[in-house]
């Protein structure tokens, strides 16, 4: 580079580095005021997540964007990745506790991880929280004493039976939840051994969200309803969206959702290390996709196995789904084997017709992750 060019680069650099700074200041300014809402909002009993007031600054800010010649998606992404800073943010102001004269709650498995997420969710909004596991079962009369709501949550081959065994005498005012990731099993046993009212709720997400703004809590309807509609409405102020679902439904579902997902996650990474594939020779050579494929099926061997044996294991019918899969696969490894190329087109045409809009939809979404995943290298 010739002395010229260097020159004209440390000068444009410089003025680069001080507008990058003037953001840095109005990002410290935006951070303030986001906190002041948070606080009035608190005040008020709001949650702090207003999705029609993010669609119609969202809007405007991209109309006035497109006026001045910046790419209205640019902005769309800084302030949603913005505005994830404000959920984060409001863990520091608390929430409003829509029942004040609950007694406390107790967490049985409250030493797990989604079980501490809600004994911090609780407490945040006021409520006394204790934690029974499983060495606490000797003090546990003294724990359930007083106790206005007790929360289900430990691993999910124990969970019947823990309900059926030890939670049988709480007093007919106290509220039964648990938060398994199947829902009919469980809501029957705590149907059958508590008199009281009854929910069964399923949270979609991992115990590693920061917030549980956007995030989705299954719930299926037990008995008592109106006596648990504040915990409903506690969960939507937390910024979490209620999805009501019958418990067969959505463990159906769950076969697919989680049982041959997770299972398939499995057996792709059971692959690669009979391979004894190398990683980093992988990732020199990756595509963005290939990347973000890694990350998904990787992240499941940083997690318990426990907790994915639970899951999979969770449902004898799932046998059947990853059964279907398992044939699907053989099959369509068939048109290979036969170089069957046209039918394997057909194949394709007909799962695309199938897909509908939601293909174009997928494609969509998958860009802006994609060039995430491009974004977060280095080097
Ligand atoms: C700050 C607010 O709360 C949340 C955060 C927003 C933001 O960061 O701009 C916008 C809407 C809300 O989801 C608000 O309501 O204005």
């Amino acid at each position: 580079m010739s002395e010229k060019t260097t020159k004209e680069l440390e000068k444009l650099r410089e003025h680069i580095d001080s507008v990058d700074q003037q953001l840095l200041h109005l990002l410290r300014k935006r951070l303030d005021l986001v906190a002041q809402v948070g606080g009035v909002k608190h005040a008020a009993g709001v949650p702090i997540y207003a999705p029609q007031r993010e669609a119609s600054m969202l809007a405007k800010r991209r109309e006035e964007a497109a006026k001045m010649n910046v790419s209205p998606q640019l902005i769309e992404d800084i302030l949603r990745r913005l505005m994830r800073e404000s959920y984060l943010n409001e863990k520091d102001v608390g929430f409003k506790q829509v029942k004040t004269d609950l007694g406390h709650v107790v967490i049985v498995g409250g030493q797990g991880k989604l079980g501490g997420l809600f004994a911090q969710m609780l407490s945040l909004s006021g409520y006394q929280v204790k934690s029974l596991d499983k060495d606490d079962w000797q003090q546990a009369e003294a724990i359930f004493d007083g106790a206005g709501m007790v929360i289900v949550t430990v691993p999910i081959s124990i969970t019947c039976e823990l309900i059926r065994d030890k939670l049988t005498s709480l007093p007919s005012s106290c509220i039964l939840a648990d938060l398994t990731s199947i829902k009919e099993k469980p809501l029957d046993a705590m149907l059958s051994s508590h008199r009281g009212p009854v929910v069964g709720l399923h949270p979609m997400f991992g115990p590693d969200v920061g917030s549980l703004a956007k995030q989705v809590v299954v719930v299926c309807h037990g008995r008592g309803r109106e006596q648990y509609e504040w915990l409903l409405e506690q969960i939507g102020i937390w910024g979490a969206r209620l999805v009501e679902a019958d418990a067969q439904q959505h463990d159906k579902a769950m076969q697919l959702v989680q049982a041959m997902r997770h299972f398939s996650s499995f057996v792709y990474g059971l692959n690669l290390y009979r391979e004894a594939a190398d990683i980093d020779n992988l990732l020199q050579f990756s595509s963005p996709i290939y990347r973000l494929e890694l990350a998904m099926v990787g992240r499941l061997f940083a997690q318990s196995p426990e907790l994915y044996a639970d899951i999979i294991f969770a449902q004898q019918e799932s046998l059947t789904a990853i059964g279907d899969y398992l044939d699907n696969y053989a099959q369509a490894l068939e048109l290979l084997k036969r170089g069957d190329r046209q039918g394997f087109i057909r194949e394709f045409e007909a799962v695309a017709a199938w897909f509908g809009d939601f293909a174009p939809q997928f494609q969509r979404e998958s860009r802006a992750m994609l060039q995430s995943v491009n974004d977060m290298k280095t080097g």
